[in-house]
């Protein structure tokens, strides 16, 4: 397909250019960042654009606030931590768009950076509206992506916009991804193995319907596995589980079972009485979790077990953390497992900024071959997608 990239456009001085970043990183209670790995990897395309004298107006989406504002949501955090990585001052627009926007935007001279409010804070960003995206681009000439990890969802400023601004590119973060993705992933040495957690079920449970054809082996952890160990019949009390997902989840196991691909789920975890740092907790095999308490991370011996998958595989791809690994009392099996990605011999793969949290958190960031800013994106590019937001560069298509 062919796409454009930042440094194949002519020339960016004194162009307005609006660049879409996915600075959705992990926060603490007080809305302090505890992850950057996703605004620094958008550096250096901002850095370019900066130094080549644009005017450089960045979009962004943070956690899921619903199509409502929130202060919770604000992208000012991020705003402020990418000013530090860039070394110059980064202004937080007040909104998306609007009178006091464009007054901010008219404002600005060359190499100006400014960060406009969390796009979700508007309904018609994940409708895909045209409208919308009409009005996001604040009279922009230059559009580019450089959103790996939210590019698997065709929402406005990913997809729509791009049918609204004439030229079309994508950043350097985007094409080291998709570089990256095309060498290690087009012909994977095997034995595969996906590990799967989190909490993100709707959308990475119905991954597995292809994935299952493409992998050797599966391991499923954290709050992904009880829709599994619930569609197998056991009761999980309070865990976190999609009912409607429990046929899909049945088909995924009996295609597995037809394809030979060794399936995983925890065999025990540590239930909690509340989803609270300090909740009394204490260690279940997974047939005995107790009416009325909720599994927040896995038990020693699926540690175990998970660690024990790993000893053959050549490829590893993991995503999504075993358990609340933010409370240190549903830490360790995240840490468990991510000692185990470390020091497995296998071409290790982790994706997502959760995970990546996790894994820098347990000190074993140094040891894996490759850390992915996207979990759910690389997930639909392992299951042979084309993802809508990289599908929208193609300019050929497009003019
Ligand atoms: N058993 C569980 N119950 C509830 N939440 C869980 C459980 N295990 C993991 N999580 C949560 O999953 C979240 C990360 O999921 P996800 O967004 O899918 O990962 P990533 O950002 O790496 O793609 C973490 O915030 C973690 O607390
Ligand atoms: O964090 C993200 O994806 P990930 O959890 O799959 O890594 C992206 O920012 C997409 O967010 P979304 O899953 O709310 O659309």
């Amino acid at each position: 397909m062919p796409i454009r990239y930042i440094d194949q456009i002519k020339d960016l001085k004194d162009k307005r250019i609006f660049i879409r970043v996915d600075f959705n990183v992990p926060q603490d209670d007080k809305g302090n960042i505890t992850e950057d790995t996703r605004i620094a990897g958008a550096v250096p395309t901002i850095k370019y654009a900066v130094e080549q004298g644009a005017k450089v107006v960045l979009a962004s989406h943070l956690g899921r606030p619903k199509g409502e504002k929130n202060t919770k949501y604000t992208m000012a955090p991020a705003a402020k931590r990418l000013s530090e990585l860039l070394g110059k001052k980064v202004r937080q627009a007040p909104d998306c768009f609007g009178p006091e926007v464009s007054a901010l935007l008219d404002a600005m001279k060359p190499g100006d950076v400014v960060m406009l409010e969390n796009v979700r804070f508007y309904p018609g960003e994940e409708k895909n509206d045209v409208a919308f995206a009409r009005q996001l681009t604040n009279g922009c000439e230059i559009y580019v992506n450089d959103a790996f990890a939210v590019s698997h969802r065709a929402h406005a400023s990913v997809e729509a916009i791009t049918r609204c601004i004439p030229t079309i590119a994508a950043g350097f973060l985007m094409r080291n991804e998709m570089t990256f993705f095309d060498k290690a992933m087009s012909n994977p040495v095997r034995p595969l193995v996906a590990i799967l957690g989190g909490a993100k079920v709707s959308g990475k449970l119905e991954v597995l319907q292809t994935l299952v054809n493409k992998v050797d082996k599966i391991v499923i952890g954290g709050g992904m596995a009880f829709t599994f160990l619930k569609a197998m019949g056991y009761s999980v009390g309070k865990s976190l589980v999609e009912d409607e997902l429990i046929p899909t989840a049945k088909k995924i196991m009996d295609k597995a079972q037809k394809r030979g691909v060794t399936f995983y789920l925890p065999v025990d975890c540590i239930v909690a009485n509340a989803f609270e740092a300090t909740a009394t907790n204490f260690i279940t095999p997974v047939q005995e979790i107790p009416e009325g308490w909720m599994a927040l991370d896995i038990g020693p011996a699926s540690a175990a077990l998970f660690a024990e998958t790993l000893r053959d595989a050549k490829t590893v791809i993991w995503n999504g953390p075993m358990g609340v690994f933010e409370m240190d009392a549903f830490a360790r099996g995240t840490f468990s497992v991510a000692e185990a990605v470390g020091n497995c011999y296998a071409t290790t793969i982790i994706g997502g900024g959760d995970t990546d949290a996790a894994v820098r958190k347990a000190g074993v960031a140094g040891k894996v071959s490759y850390i992915s800013t996207g979990g759910g994106a690389f997930l639909e590019l392992l299951e042979g997608k084309t993802l809508p937001g990289v599908k929208a560069l193609d300019i050929k298509a497009k003019k």
